[in-house]
């Protein structure tokens, strides 16, 4: 569970959030919704901490990490984050293997990762098969897949993704809906910065991001929305 409490953010002088509350429960897929430029993505980052809150508390599990210096950020990234922002953070250089698992031999990037789980991924996210290829020849779609299959491989506890859908044809954004849903239902906290109206209903909790206000806050029988009809 992470949760911003009374978050207010400016950018360059400039007031960006103000006083923003939102609980992200796991089990569920909250929806950041809103008009464009109202600062979903600036929220998705403060609750994934790549940007500083001015004042308020970002809580993990309860715990309050709003303070944590660059070291303590680091190693809240590498045990329980996940991220899909918009520029993907695909390494062109490398191959799918190697960006999925982020593992190979300093020399000559022998293989090291989990053969199985790697499979699985890419066949959910409709990259089986090109685990060799190098993720630079990758179409923006694909590579936008290929940051869910790495996501999906990490099994991180929070997920945090930024339009996920934005430049999926209609097969692969279902594929990546059912993704995130399954992973919500397994037990991880994704929290979503999305326009796209079917995402927005596949979530449990949505929450308008400059409102001040849950659009649905999900009761403890009902933590998924309609997560189930998506599967
Ligand atoms: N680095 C930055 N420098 C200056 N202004 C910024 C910066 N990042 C965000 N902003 C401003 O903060 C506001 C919120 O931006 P943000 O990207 O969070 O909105 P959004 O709701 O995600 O928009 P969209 O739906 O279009 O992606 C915008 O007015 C934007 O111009």
């Amino acid at each position: 569970m992470i949760e911003a409490k009374d978050i207010s953010v400016s950018i360059g002088g400039v007031p960006v959030l103000h006083a923003e509350s939102v609980r992200c429960n796991s089990g569920t897929m909250t929806a950041l919704v809103g008009p464009s430029g109202c600062g979903k993505t600036t929220l998705l980052h403060c609750l994934g901490l790549l940007l500083p809150v001015d004042q308020g508390q970002i809580l993990f599990n309860g715990k309050d990490v709003t303070k944590y210096n660059s070291s303590a950020r680091r190693k809240f990234w590498c045990d329980h984050a996940a991220f899909i922002l918009q520029d993907y953070g695909i390494m062109d250089e490398e191959s799918i293997a190697f960006n999925v698992t982020m593992h190979a031999s300093m020399f000559g990037r022998r293989f090291r990762g989990n053969r199985e789980r790697l499979a699985k991924v890419l066949e959910q996210t409709g990259l089986q098969g090109r685990e060799k290829e190098l993720a630079g020849h990758l179409s923006g779609g694909e590579k936008q897949r290929l940051a869910l299959a790495r996501a999906v491989y990490k099994d991180a506890e929070l997920l945090f993704v930024d339009e996920p859908t934005a430049s999926l044809d209609a097969v692969n954004r279902k594929k990546v809906f059912h993704l995130l849903v399954k992973f919500a239902l397994s037990g991880r906290t994704v929290i979503v910065s999305t326009h796209d109206s079917e995402m927005i209903n596949a979530c449990g909790a949505k929450y308008e991001v400059g409102s001040n206000s849950s659009l649905h806050n999900p009761s403890s029988t009902d933590l998924t929305g309609n997560m189930g009809e998506t599967l």
